[in-house]
């Protein structure tokens, strides 16, 4: 599986600007390295416009939606098209969206653990179901940003049977180590891939950290963009899981009864 993500800047509370883009990115990215995967960061379409996010989402992300599968047919890749404002009777939700080569919706996953620290849970309402997806045959999760602070939370995907976790993120330049520490060790725990994508530039409240990295279920950094806008390439081989799963045999040791409430 060749995957290509897009380490993007993001224009505040500017949709069609930021289609326009990605239009461009997606279609540079195909050209340059014919990958499978192409990914998208976090709320890639608003960025953390969250005082106007009501007036810039549409009911069910319906716009959004029909960019993302029309870029997915039009280039023959599967989109995880990051997260993007999705406005519901409930409220608005930060919904991750992955589209396969077909144009078919497989995942639909709204953020679950909302970050206080930018205010998120005044304005955005959390996901309640989890981020499985299936992408030609390998099983796959969703995460967003602030989601990976909860192993707990990537270790049930994980006994469900998740081998690559993609996460979308909008992680603020200085908990960069953070973030770093924190996917390769979801990676090596779970022992999964973990593809993660993150923006650069900055808001009016925060620089984002880039970073964007590809890792192996041992805990290898196969690749790893710096602070730039980057369209990053890996390709990940799913045998791989297997055979760390074989070789330390976390899932079969594990005693849940000692440890969960
Ligand atoms: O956990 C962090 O430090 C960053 C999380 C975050 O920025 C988010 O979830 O949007």
């Amino acid at each position: 599986m060749k995957i290509a993500i897009i380490q993007m800047d993001i224009v505040f509370g500017d949709p069609r600007e930021n289609m326009k883009n990605a239009a461009a990115l997606i279609a540079r990215a195909v050209e340059e390295s014919a990958p499978d995967v192409v990914m998208l960061p976090e709320l890639w379409t608003t960025g953390y416009d969250l005082e106007r996010l009501d007036e810039i989402t549409e009911f069910g992300a319906e716009d959004v939606r029909a960019f993302v599968k029309q870029q997915a047919v039009k280039h023959g890749i599967h989109l995880v098209a990051g997260s993007v404002a999705n406005r519901s009777e409930a409220g608005v939700a930060n919904t991750m969206l992955v589209y396969d080569k077909t144009g078919e919706e497989i995942c639909s996953y709204s953020k679950a653990h909302l970050f206080r620290l930018m205010n998120e849970e005044k304005y955005l309402i959390a996901g309640e179901s989890s981020g499985h997806f299936s992408m030609d045959g390998v099983a796959c999760a969703g995460m967003i940003c602030y989601d990976i602070r909860f192993p707990e939370w990537m270790r049930k995907h994980a006994v469900e049977g998740t081998e690559v976790f993609f996460v979308v993120a909008e992680w603020p330049a200085p908990r960069t180590d953070h973030w770093r520490a924190l996917l390769q060790s979801r990676a090596i725990e779970n022992q999964a891939f973990v593809v993660a994508c993150n923006r650069v530039g900055s808001d009016p409240a925060n620089t984002f950290g880039g970073h964007s990295m590809v890792i192996s279920p041992w805990g290898e950094i196969l690749a790893e963009a710096d602070e730039d806008a980057a369209i990053l390439i890996a390709t990940i081989d799913r045998k791989q899981v297997n055979e760390i799963r074989n070789k330390i045999t976390v899932f079969e040791d594990r005693r849940p009864s000692l440890y969960t409430k």
